[in-house]
């Protein structure tokens, strides 16, 4: 099995999720690109969609899924979205795809968080993959000095802009044994609009497709 069809195996599982006639939230990735395109394939109905990025939006839009604002719908039963890291305790690195604001305001507006992706995701510890910070552009320096005290090696992602307008920097080098007050201390940190930790609000659920099939993980 490759990663991919392994991303598509923890797609289809989270379809369990889905019910039908409601308002969803729906991520950024490939893994969530495969959820999108498995709920058209599968043609179920939805109210309508609140998308985390303009590509998702697009894409939905493309099946014939009506975007909503989140402001328009209130409280989402549901949130599915992929992830670059998990550890045991559902606590996430996102942002690899540079979403991650939208993608952590979704998901804390949504009572159930499914997190989809391949296994290779799940480590013990978070922090092999790059922590994406999503900056205001004329803070870069000053965050990425902040970051170096806290022991990060951060690099500018370049020739990249969010959807917001801002700036990404990718820190390297962090070992994240306390998510939780990692996420804290960077959210402090004047300038950064947003972490890519998701500890606060962690994933409910995890599905990692794997080679036997996908398995559900909870915290
Ligand atoms: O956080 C994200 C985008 O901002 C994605 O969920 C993350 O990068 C995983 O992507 P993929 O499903 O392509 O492996």
């Amino acid at each position: 099995m490759t990663q991919d069809e392994m991303k598509r195996a923890a797609a289809e599982a989270a379809l369990a999720y889905v019910e039908e006639k409601t308002v969803i939230g729906v991520g950024t990735g490939s893994t969530a690109n495969h959820f999108i395109d498995l709920l058209a394939e599968k043609r179920i109905p939805l109210e309508g969609t609140v998308a985390s990025s303009v590509a998702t939006a697009e894409r939905l839009k493309g099946h014939g899924y009506k975007i909503l604002e989140l402001n328009q719908t209130g409280p989402l039963s549901l949130y599915v979205d992929g992830a670059d890291e998990s550890d045991p305790r559902l606590n996430l690195i996102k942002g690899g795809g540079g979403a991650l604001t939208r993608e952590k305001i979704v998901a804390a507006a949504s009572d159930k968080f499914v997190c989809i992706a391949d296994e290779s995701k799940l480590v013990d510890v978070l922090g092999d993959f790059p922590l994406p910070i999503e900056v205001i552009p004329m803070a870069q320096s000053y965050v990425a000095r902040e970051m170096v005290k806290l022991g990060g090696n951060p690099s500018l992602r370049l020739d990249y802009i969010t959807d917001n307008g801002n700036i990404i920097l990718d820190v390297s080098g962090l070992h994240i044994v306390d998510p939780v007050t990692l996420e804290r201390e960077i959210n402090q940190i004047t300038g950064v609009v947003t972490v890519g930790l998701f500890a606060a609000r962690p994933a409910d659920v995890l599905i990692l497709g794997a080679p036997g099939g996908a398995q559900v993980v909870t915290a």
